[in-house]
């Protein structure tokens, strides 16, 4: 079976009329109601994208009061709801009245299949947009490029920021793919430094014995082939930014010489015997543990704190609550114009596989799905399916197991949010939470958070 295109909301009290559209509508989830109170709790519950309201409600079936009634106390819950108003053949005005009062459309009786299927499907197409724009539209952009509205990396952003203005060392932590180059860049942009170079060197994909040379550049001669002086990442980036990315894999045996250059801004070309000065930006980053290489002496204790002045975690994507869908739409309109797609946008069934999704590819992950999703689907809308992910539904639909259950959902949820609002200082994060720092260390065990246990 194919995926399910959105969420529609049935009303009406004919239980004939009920069954027919449920035949009628097989491409949609459905709900149904019967009178106005249930029509509200399932709204509550399920939040469709689409609701068609029969106007001729009990207890006054005849007149359409308590449809009218319904009609506005759903437009007041939930004011986004596309609300299709169905009416008998003789009631036109009642019809308009509705569209006034704010229904989306009106459709007349009998039922026609292949016509309220269209109107439904339009209605969930706007539906649609409207939710992506007002996601857009409330975009908190702090650092430029860097999309994002969740706590987490509003969090990241605004200390990120701060420090941009002065050229204290910052180590970016945080897994693949986070975004830890496009930080680094954003740091260099909003710095004084930002008519300067920004030079990138990624420290685990250059060999060991050439990593020397390319850091701090060689005289003529210093080794065969060394044809002429050439100048290092760190003198190229004279003035401006030098991001060592992947710090943690720098040779232990090199890290002494980097140590001195932080420490005293000078750097001796390979085969070179005189001293350079160079004024520089350092931004460094890592996926690794430091503390735990420090400990086990594959990296210097004294680099480490040099190059960590101030360290900022770039939280993975799954703790940036609905980031997903803005960074999605973000790629999407950048992959729709790089590959001519004629795509509208992703279906109510892809966003909430995104949602549900742990992205340990963290953004680049996101964007390889992404880019097959844009070349494959072959509907207008992107499914589940098209981005190799499981079609489930998100949690807040999930029928309630139990009290318990949402009770230990909520509570990881706010360790998680108090964690990064916390900037990762645990006693800060426990006094948020109102519990003490064991409590939380425990709570953390118990619901297996291992991504927030500290390493030493
Ligand atoms: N907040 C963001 N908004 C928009 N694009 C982002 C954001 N963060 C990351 N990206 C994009 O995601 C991709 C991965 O980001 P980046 O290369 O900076 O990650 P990284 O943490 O440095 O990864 P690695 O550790 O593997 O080098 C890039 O294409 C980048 O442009």
């Amino acid at each position: 079976m194919s995926a399910k295109k959105g969420k529609v909301l049935v009303v009406d009290d004919d239980m004939g009329i009920q069954k027919q559209l449920k035949w009628a509508l097989t491409d949609f989830e459905l709900f149904f109601a019967a009178d106005r109170p249930s029509a509200i709790t399932q709204l509550r519950r399920n939040e469709p994208s689409v609701v068609t309201l029969d106007l001729g409600l009990p207890p006054d079936p005849a007149n359409a009061s308590e449809g009218i009634l319904a009609l506005q106390e759903i437009l007041s819950l939930a004011p986004h709801t596309k609300v299709i108003v169905v009416t008998g053949n003789n009631d036109k005005e009642i019809a308009l009245e509705a569209v006034k009062l704010g229904a989306y459309d009106f459709y007349q009786k009998p039922i026609d299949s292949d016509i309220i299927n269209l109107l439904i499907q339009r209605a969930l197409n706007l539906a649609t947009l409207e939710h992506e724009n007002r996601l857009l539209s409330t975009t908190r952009v702090s650092m430029g490029r860097i999309v994002g509205n969740s706590d987490a990396i509003v969090g990241a952003s605004r200390k990120a920021e701060k420090i941009a203005q002065t050229d204290i060392s910052t180590l970016l932590l945080g897994e693949s793919g986070t975004g830890k180059e496009v930080f680094a860049r954003s740091i260099h942009e909003h710095s004084q430094r930002k008519d300067k170079a920004f030079v990138a060197i990624n420290c685990a994909s250059i060999p060991e014995n050439l990593l020397e040379s390319e850091l701090f550049g060689y005289e003529k001669g210093a080794f065969t082939g060394a044809n002429k002086t050439t100048l290092g990442k760190i003198e190229t980036a004279q003035g401006g930014t030098l991001f060592l990315d992947e710090i943690g894999d720098m040779p232990i045996g090199l890290q002494a010489k980097m140590l001195r250059f932080l420490q005293e801004r000078v750097i001796e070309r390979v085969g070179g015997r005189s001293e350079i000065p160079v004024d520089v930006r350092v931004v460094c980053a890592t996926h690794r543990d430091l503390n735990t290489m420090v400990k086990d002496e594959t990296f210097r204790e004294d680099l480490y704190y040099r190059v960590g002045e101030i360290n900022i975690l770039i939280p993975p994507l799954r703790d940036r609550d609905d980031d997903v869908v803005l960074l999605a739409k973000t790629f999407l309109d950048i992959y729709k114009e790089e590959y001519s797609s004629k795509i509208k946008g992703f279906s109510q069934d892809a966003i909430n596989a995104m949602l549900n999704h742990r992205w340990p590819g963290n953004i680049r992950e996101l964007q390889n799905k992404l880019k097959s999703a844009v070349v494959l689907a072959e509907g207008s809308y992107i499914e589940a399916d098209d981005l190799g992910l499981m079609n489930t539904s998100p949690q807040q639909d999930a029928p309630i197991f139990n009290l318990r259950e949402v009770r230990e959902n909520a509570e990881s949820k706010a360790i998680r949010k108090a964690y990064h609002q916390a900037e990762q200082n645990m006693s800060k994060a426990a006094e948020m939470l109102g519990i003490t720092r064991p409590t939380l260390y425990s709570l953390i065990d118990k619901y297996h958070m291992e991504d927030l246990k500290p390493s030493n």
